[in-house]
Order: structure tokens, then sequence, then C-alpha cells
């Protein structure tokens, strides 16, 4: 049997996948709530393409289980693909039609598609309805991409990389579309590498390394109540950089400055971005790797 009833719009039991040698997915569990934003983040190589490309249908799996708006993927069919939206690294969609026709064409595929003029105007087309593919800059080709993986409506949008090329107005105008359609009930997958872009838009994130998910959580709780410890930065009277890791931070600047006599110098109260707890895990979970390159830095220096 194909379909499975199961309460995640995603549901990925032991999930493995080897290229020849190569394990790029390890035993991977994961599930994905209906109407929730989840960034699945990691290095270059890490198994992130792989595992989505599983999810939508392009890719076997060597062995595990998945199900995706519980039908197996590896058996869905058209009336299954068209529930989902995919937005591929690079779709490379180029030629002679302008944006109007392509999105006409690939809407006439779905049963239930947007307003192809609504979907124009939400990706920040609308002056370029009526030119053609090839004559757009890279990054409005990019928007192309975006506006052809949600005209179908789909239940569940997949977004690799969503907004590489995009310049800054545009990645805000971005977010406030993946906004919306969340608030319409839409499950997002987004693999990105733009830390600030999970922040800003997923509700939960996994963090993958070599194949093997190692964390996963809250996008506010992800990397532990240690990793999101404020840290207190100053000079002291030797001039020697301090660093204490606190979750009183405003306690310890008093007493600093209180056994200093004077405003410290050098101050700084860090709180750990998204960015820095991932960076953090990533190098825990390699640190083989990570010694290899920082022996390389001292043999440089
Ligand atoms: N078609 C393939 N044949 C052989 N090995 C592959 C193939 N595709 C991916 N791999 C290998 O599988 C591992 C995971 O690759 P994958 O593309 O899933 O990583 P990723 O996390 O998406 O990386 P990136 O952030 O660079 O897109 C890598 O070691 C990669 O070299």
């Amino acid at each position: 049997m194909n379909t499975t009833r199961t309460d995640a719009a995603v549901q990925i039991r032991g999930l493995r996948k080897a290229y020849g040698g190569v394990i790029a997915v390890d035993d991977l569990d994961l599930d994905i709530a209906h109407g929730e934003t989840f960034a699945l983040l990691g290095p270059n190589g890490a198994g992130k393409s792989t595992t989505v490309e599983i999810l939508e249908g392009y890719r076997l799996r060597t062995s595990g289980e998945v199900s995706v708006l519980g039908v197996d993927p590896a058996r869905g069919g058209l009336d299954w693909k068209s529930r989902i939206g995919i937005v591929l690294q690079s779709s490379g969609e180029t030629g002679l039609l302008t944006v109007t026709e392509l999105l006409r064409h690939f809407a006439s595929l779905y049963p239930h598609p947007r307003d192809v003029d609504e979907v124009i105007a939400a990706v920040g087309l609308e002056t370029k309805a009526k030119t053609r593919i090839a004559k757009l800059s890279g990054g409005q080709q990019r928007r192309v991409d975006v506006a052809l993986g949600i005209v179908g409506r789909p239940e569940l949008l997949f977004l690799d990389e969503p907004t590489t090329g995009f310049d800054p107005e545009a990645r805000r105008q971005f977010w406030g579309l993946i906004r919306s359609l969340k608030a319409e009930g839409t499950t997002i997958l987004l693999t990105t590498h733009y830390l600030d872009e999970a922040a800003q838009l997923a509700d939960r994130a996994g963090v993958i390394a070599g194949g093997q998910l190692i964390d996963v959580g809250a996008i506010d709780e992800i990397g532990g109540a240690d990793a999101r410890r404020p840290i207190v930065r100053w000079r002291d009277a030797a001039g020697t950089t301090r660093e204490v890791r606190t979750d009183e931070p405003g306690l310890h600047v008093a007493s600093v400055v209180a056994a200093l006599g004077r405003e410290p110098d050098g101050l700084e109260v860090i709180r750990p971005t998204l960015e820095d707890i991932y960076l953090g895990l990533v190098h825990d979970a390699s640190a083989g790797s990570a010694r290899e390159f920082d022996d390389t830095e001292e043999a440089l220096a």
C-alpha cells in the first residue's frame, strides 16, 4: 500500500541514501507538521538536497520509510505531484516565453491554480510581466522560479535556497510572501544557507551534518540553553580582553563597572545569533575536519 494517513505532512523514518560508497543520508528520522515552516540547515555536502529530492520523488532512497502528504514519494502520481510545489536551487527556466505566458502554461497544469497576475505581483514582477524570461536578470529569473513553485497552490512547498541572487529588498518582499503562504496553511520545507532567513521564517529547524540530523528543535531553542547564553566581553584594567557567559549580563556588567570604578573599555553584550549557534553545532559535529583546517591555517601562517 502506498498511501498512509499520518498526522505529519512529512514523516521520515530511518532514511538512508548511499551513492556507491558515499553515505549521503544516514538513518534520518524527522516529522514536519501540517502548516509548519521547517528549515533544513547544514554545510555543503551535508545531505540536504539528497533528503529533499527523495521527499520530492526525484530520487530513490536506499532504505527507510518516507511519507509526504500521506504518500510514498517514490510512488507519487500526478494527483500527489499537483499538491506539492518545488523551487529548485536553479531551474534554469529561460526562453522565448514571457513571464505571464510561462506562468499561464504552468497554471493550466494544476487543478486549483492561483491567479497568475496575483502570483506575478506577489513576486514583484508586475513591470516584467510581458518580458521574455531570457531577458530577465538573474535575480528576476529566480523570482520566476518562486512564482512557478507557488502557482499551483501547493499544500507543501519545497524551497531550496530560494533567495540566492535576490537583492535585500527582494528578500524582504519574499519573506512577506512566505509568511502569507504560511498564514494560508501551506507547509514549507526551506533549505537555506542564510541563517537570518531561517530565523525569520521557520518555526523549527534541523541541522544536518555528514548525513545525520545533529539537532532539531524550535528556532529559538535549537542548540540548547548553553549555546544561547549571552556573552559579556570587556577589557580589564590591564587591557586584557575578558569574556563571560551569563544569564544575567546586566548584573555582570554592573559588577565589572563596580570593580573597575569606571566605564569598561570595549564593553559588549553579545547574544548568539542562529548563525553562531549553527556554526557551533556544525563545528562540534565535524571536529576532525575542523582540526585539519586549523592545521592548514597554522602551516600557512
Ligand atoms: N548524484 C550523486 N552521485 C554521487 N554522490 C552524490 C550525488 N549527489 C550527491 N552526492 C554526495 O552526497 C553527499 C550529500 O550531497 P547533497 O547534495 O545532498 O548535499 P547538500 O547538503 O545539499 O549540499 P549543498 O549545501 O552543497 O547543496 C555529498 O557528499 C555529495 O558529494
